[in-house]
């Protein structure tokens, strides 16, 4: 008996190694450096590590492997990159636009969306969805996340002369005010039992997808969801997808009854229109939904309901935790760099006085400074650290040819702390992007937006609301560091870079120290 095990043991680990050296995929991979490959398991004992140091653990192979590395995951390989050169080659490809697997456990939530489809599906919501950043369309959303910043503000000094905050719920809160009211037009602040369990189930599909994505044995639905987790992951869906629903058929129904008179001329100055009421009813803000039933009710064929669905929630998740995030690490090093703080301050004070002390887009797109913060912010700490692709055809590297059908991986966060592009890579200097020293640098040494054909799409939309959140808090509020500066945050493995423990940051009003 022993001896049949051994043999079976034996025939296992040979066909493993034939599978990961000598097919054409291990052929291509064997030649690329990284941690050992043992049989069957592959690298998992250097990748299996408790939770809190999965990241320094990964950051450590980056530097111990740079400028590529590959790790087998059992029978499943990926290549990781980390120079601009080999992210160019990749991210501005036409043909390898197809999201990795980690993308995978996201589709109960929202389908196929313009995140998670590829070809020519992917293409035409593209299309569709591109008209709702546009300049004069994004204006609106503006003034929705200054209604929130303001709204945010006053409670903020409703608690007193100084208040110390979970930066990171604190943040999440207000981000998904901002994306609830931009992408579906429905105000959560103010409602306070709607709010609660929305935001919830928010929350429970980001936690249960992490739980999920670090245990490589739930993989299978089935498996996921006997277990409480999964359990606790439907019941989220069914909430989210009813909610969703609602809000769009309430949508629908609007439009219906005002003949369309809203769905014209959406993407044109909203001074343009004259229309403000059809049939006794009052047109309500602009919101992405209505550029997708705008093409629904244009031409079905382009989008039906439930494609309306998958983009909206692709909304609500690709648009608040990479913003509250971005803005978490932004408020954390301007907080502990006073000289920083103070130069924001006075340049938020000087443009709105230029402005009549209103906040707007134009006061907004003057802040040059504060957004050189949010650009270094966002490098050394990029909401997104990595994207990944699953390859449909070769990639020719600087180095090395990596074979179709694997998982590439971009490690943003390593591109981003190249001491070839940037000298002294952690230290924060927010004068990097002045364009007199950022002359010559690669252009994909920078890109928390990614680049290429998939890019963010929200990512103007992004940089104004954090723009706007931290100018009105920083011109009313001394922000002071409670217990940890930034780089001593440790952080969480997620698809966006998380604190791995609560951040505090106090806030005190100006003038009243
Ligand atoms: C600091 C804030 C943000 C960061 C750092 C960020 C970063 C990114 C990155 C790196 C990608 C590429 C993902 C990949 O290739 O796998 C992406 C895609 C995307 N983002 Fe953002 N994002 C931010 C905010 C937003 C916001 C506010 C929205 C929506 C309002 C949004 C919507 C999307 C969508 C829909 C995609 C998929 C685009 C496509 O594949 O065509 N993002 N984002």
């Amino acid at each position: 008996m022993i001896v049949q095990v051994l043999g079976v043991l034996l025939l296992v680990c040979a066909f493993y190694h034939y599978y990961t050296r000598w097919t054409r995929i291990g052929r291509h991979l064997k030649v690329i450096p990284g941690p050992t490959v043992w049989p069957i398991v592959g690298c998992l004992p250097r990748l299996l590590v408790p939770l809190e140091q999965h990241w320094d653990n990964v950051m450590k192979m980056a530097n111990e492997f740079y400028p590529i590395f590959k790790i087998w995951v059992m029978h499943v390989p990926v290549v990781v990159i980390m120079t601009a050169e080999d992210a160019e080659v990749l991210l501005s490809s036409s043909k390898n636009i197809v999201k990795a697997s980690v993308y995978d456990f996201l589709h109960s939530w929202f389908g196929t969306g313009l995140l998670t489809s590829t070809g020519a599906k992917w293409k035409q919501r593209r299309k569709i969805l591109t008209p709702a950043f546009h300049f004069n369309v994004l204006k609106r959303y503006i003034d929705i996340a200054i209604e929130n910043d303001e709204k945010t503000l006053q409670q903020l000094k409703s608690l007193g002369k100084s208040s110390e905050q979970q930066i990171v719920p604190f943040l999440t809160n207000f981000t998904l005010n901002v994306i609830c009211e931009a992408a579906m037009g429905t105000a959560l602040a103010g409602k306070e039992k709607l709010q609660k369990d929305y935001k919830q189930a928010v929350l429970d599909m980001g936690d249960t997808f992490i739980y999920r994505l670090l245990r490589p044995w739930l993989r299978q639905d089935w498996a996921f969801y006997i277990t409480s987790e999964g359990r606790k992951q439907k019941r989220a869906l069914e909430y989210l997808h009813r909610f969703t629903s609602n809000i769009i058929k309430e949508r629908m129904d609007y439009h219906e009854k005002t003949g369309g008179q809203f769905l014209k001329n959406l993407n044109e100055d909203e001074g343009s229109s004259e229309v403000k009421e059809v049939f006794g009813l009052k047109k309500k803000r602009l919101a992405m939904l209505d550029l997708l039933i705008a093409a629904y009710k244009e031409n079905g064929d382009q989008i039906d309901e439930e494609g309306i669905r998958e983009e909206v929630d692709t909304f609500m998740f690709a648009g608040h935790d990479t913003t509250a995030m971005g803005m978490t690490f932004a408020l954390l090093l301007i907080a502990e760099h006073k000289d920083v703080q103070e130069r924001i301050r006075r340049e938020v004070t000087e443009v709105l006085k230029e402005h009549g002390g209103k906040m707007s887009i134009a006061v907004l797109q003057q802040l040059h400074y504060l957004e050189r913060c949010i650009k270094e912010s966002l490098r050394i700490y990029p909401s997104a650290p990595f994207v990944s692709r699953r390859l449909i055809e070769d990639v020719k590297l600087e180095k090395y040819t990596i074979p179709k059908g694997i998982s590439l991986e971009v490690r943003i966060v390593d591109i981003h702390r190249d001491p070839k592009h940037w000298e002294d890579p952690l230290k924060f200097d927010p004068d990097r992007f002045l364009p007199e020293r950022s002359q010559g640098r690669h252009n994909f040494a920078y890109i928390p937006f990614s680049a290429g054909p998939r890019n963010c799409i929200g990512q103007k939309f992004a940089m104004l609301e954090m723009k706007s959140f931290i100018s009105l808090i920083v011109k009313d509020f001394e922000l002071d560091i409670v217990d940890f500066m930034a780089h001593q945050v440790p952080l969480l493995p997620d698809i966006v870079i998380r604190p791995g423990k609560p951040i505090q940051i106090k806030f005190t009003r100006i003038g009243e120290k």
